[in-house]
């Protein structure tokens, strides 16, 4: 039977007593045509029947692009889905649907998107069931990928590209829509996420690109209409979801500063629950992400700032829509979420950071929190890693050393009304190879002390980050996964059922091997040992943020 939907395989237990970690098993049902449904795109990258998995090199820009790794290449039809061949022993806890979004197709036709963040989403998933996984994967029919297809060219404002005028509007028309948002993307490529009624949202920077799918089918439901009159165009790529809640900020680029906004479960309004001004520069700074604790809303000013200019350019500068402004300072503030009302706002040491990992609350014997603790994937205070990501670079420089330094920033904020916060390295990134960035943790730990941390390190040389790394903040140390070729998407931590120990439980992450073949790899949390693989029969290119929606969440 499908996974999901059958009962207790036989011989479950023989075989997870005898078989060694790697021992091969069948797959849950053969890899028949009648398991698959494959849809080639018509218009975008059409999939001649019976290529090879990876395709020869092709003119720049285009599906080859000069050979390079499988993980930068674009995903080959829109959909599939059929039983994963396990290799090694799934645990029979793990029951479920771990869902992965991304950046997935780069390519129309002949001409290539340049930056890893601009390809249209591509919905991953896997569904585990008694010891089985099936895969899938599905493209987001956002407006602009369904534009793309139709036309064969990019008609929205994506990271870093720009329609042509004639793709669009006028440059009159662009400069209108911009301010409108008409012209800006919903190609929802960046994260997913299970609200606490239940709804599976895909998300990105922009606010219009918040769209609803089905966890099960992967069909685009439709845009998140968010009832509110909040309005705004971009906001946090990350929210902060929770059962009962779901926190954003939406950054303020006409009086620089950010709104701090609450959605209850079961609901589509937003509630505005404070204002955070900006502090320095022109314009506030990029927030990708940030965290919460307990009682607090931290939000994030770093000198790296959205810049109006650069969001009308039609050539992307190095820094695309945003500014380094180190003279505008580096700021952290907290805000109170029951009032609104901002408690601390210290200047701290120059920052970089897509994603913060944590934060949680230092108490005095008293039990008054005297200061927060943040912690964030850094990047040195260097903008570079923008570049980097250039799939040009993705492409060309495997093997080279070239993935800038990270670290976990951990920021101490002060409560007592100092002007100044701390910003330091939790532990030597050398534990991690000076890689660090696609983290998760233990969910119920959100905005409370924890310990561990999953992430994306480096095992150098290398140009992107290669290995997954549990990291131990109380030991400071890291344990880390590598194998040769393998590009590994951020390790989602799924607790067990009833698990009582933060790292009880295990660290999925999507692996595009250097063959060209692809798998979902399965950790013990705790030993960050695998403990087994479900491999997909073709190249599944990189993706970004995943979400885990346990069977029967909403029975
Ligand atoms: C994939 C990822 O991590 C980030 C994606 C960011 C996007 C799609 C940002 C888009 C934007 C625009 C289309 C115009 C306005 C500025 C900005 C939010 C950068
Ligand atoms: C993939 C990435 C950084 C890798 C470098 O260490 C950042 C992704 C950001 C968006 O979600
Ligand atoms: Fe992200």
């Amino acid at each position: 039977g499908r996974p999901g939907s059958g009962a207790a395989v036989p011989g479950r237990l023989a075989t997870s007593q005898q078989g060694g970690s790697k021992g091969k098993r069948a797959a849950a049902q053969p890899l028949a045509a009648s398991a698959v449904t494959e849809t080639p795109a018509p218009a975008i990258a059409p999939a001649p029947p019976g290529r090879p998995a990876v395709d020869a090199p092709r003119r720049r820009g285009g599906r080859g692009a000069g050979g390079g790794h499988a993980a930068w290449k674009s995903v080959r039809q829109e959909r599939w889905e059929g039983a994963l061949e396990v290799e090694g022993e799934l645990p029979l806890w793990l029951d479920g649907t771990y869902l992965r979004n991304g950046p997935g197709l780069w390519n129309l036709g002949d001409y290539g998107f340049r930056h890893l963040f601009d390809g249209y989403a591509t919905l991953v998933r896997v569904s585990f069931r008694n010891g089985r996984a099936v895969g899938a994967h599905r493209q987001i029919e956002s407006d602009a990928y369904k534009a793309a297809r139709a036309h064969g060219k990019v008609c929205y404002r994506e990271f870093s590209e720009v329609p042509k005028p004639d793709s669009f509007l006028s440059a009159v028309g662009q400069l209108a829509s911009l301010f409108s948002g008409s012209s800006l993307t919903d190609n929802s490529n960046t994260g997913v996420v299970r609200l606490g009624d239940g709804r599976v949202l895909c998300l990105t920077e922009t606010i219009k690109g918040s769209i609803v799918v089905d966890p099960d089918t992967l069909d685009t439901l439709g845009k998140f209409e968010y009832t509110d009159k909040l309005g705004g165009l971009i906001h946090s790529a990350h929210p902060i979801v929770t059962d009962a809640e779901f926190w954003t900020l939406i950054p303020d680029l006409i009086r620089p500063g950010y709104s701090v906004v609450r959605m209850d479960a079961g609901t589509s309004e937003r509630r505005l629950v404070g204002r955070v001004d900006c502090r320095g520069g022109p314009a506030p700074g990029w927030v990708h992400s940030f965290p919460v604790t307990e009682h607090y809303v931290v939000v994030p000013e770093m000198p790296l700032r959205y810049c109006a200019k650069n969001l009308l350019r039609a050539e992307p500068t190095p820094l695309y829509k945003f500014e380094w402004h180190l003279e505008s300072g580096s700021y952290m503030h907290v805000m109170c979420k029951a009032s609104g009302r901002v408690v601390a706002s210290v200047e701290v040491p120059p920052y970089v950071t897509f994603h913060f990992i944590n934060a949680y609350e230092e108490t005095d014997e008293e039990g008054r929190v005297t200061a927060i603790v943040a912690d964030c994937c850094e990047h040195n205070a260097n903008t570079s890693i923008l570049d980097k990501l250039r799939l040009q670079n993705l492409r060309s420089s495997a093997g080279q050393d070239v993935l800038p330094d990270a670290r976990v920033g951990r920021f101490r904020i002060p409560l007592d009304g100092s002007p100044f916060g701390e910003l330091e390295s939790a532990l030597d990134p050398d534990e991690h190879g000076r890689g660090m960035d696609m983290c998760s943790i233990n969910p119920a730990h959100v905005g409370k002390r924890y310990r561990y941390a999953y992430a994306c390190g480096a095992h150098r040389p290398c140009n992107f980050p290669n290995t997954l790394t549990k990291v131990d903040l109380v030991e400071k140390t890291a344990k880390n996964w590598y194998e040769e070729g393998a590009v590994p998407s951020e390790p989602y931590f799924v607790p067990r059922p009833g698990a009582v120990e933060e790292d009880d439980g295990v660290a999925i992450s999507m692996v595009s091997a250097r063959d060209g073949s692809a798998y979902a790899l399965v950790l013990d949390a705790k030993t960050f040992q695998e403990v087994a693989r479900a491999k997909f029969p073709y190249t599944m290119p990189y993706g970004l943020h995943c979400c885990w929606v346990p069977r029967n969440s909403n029975a």
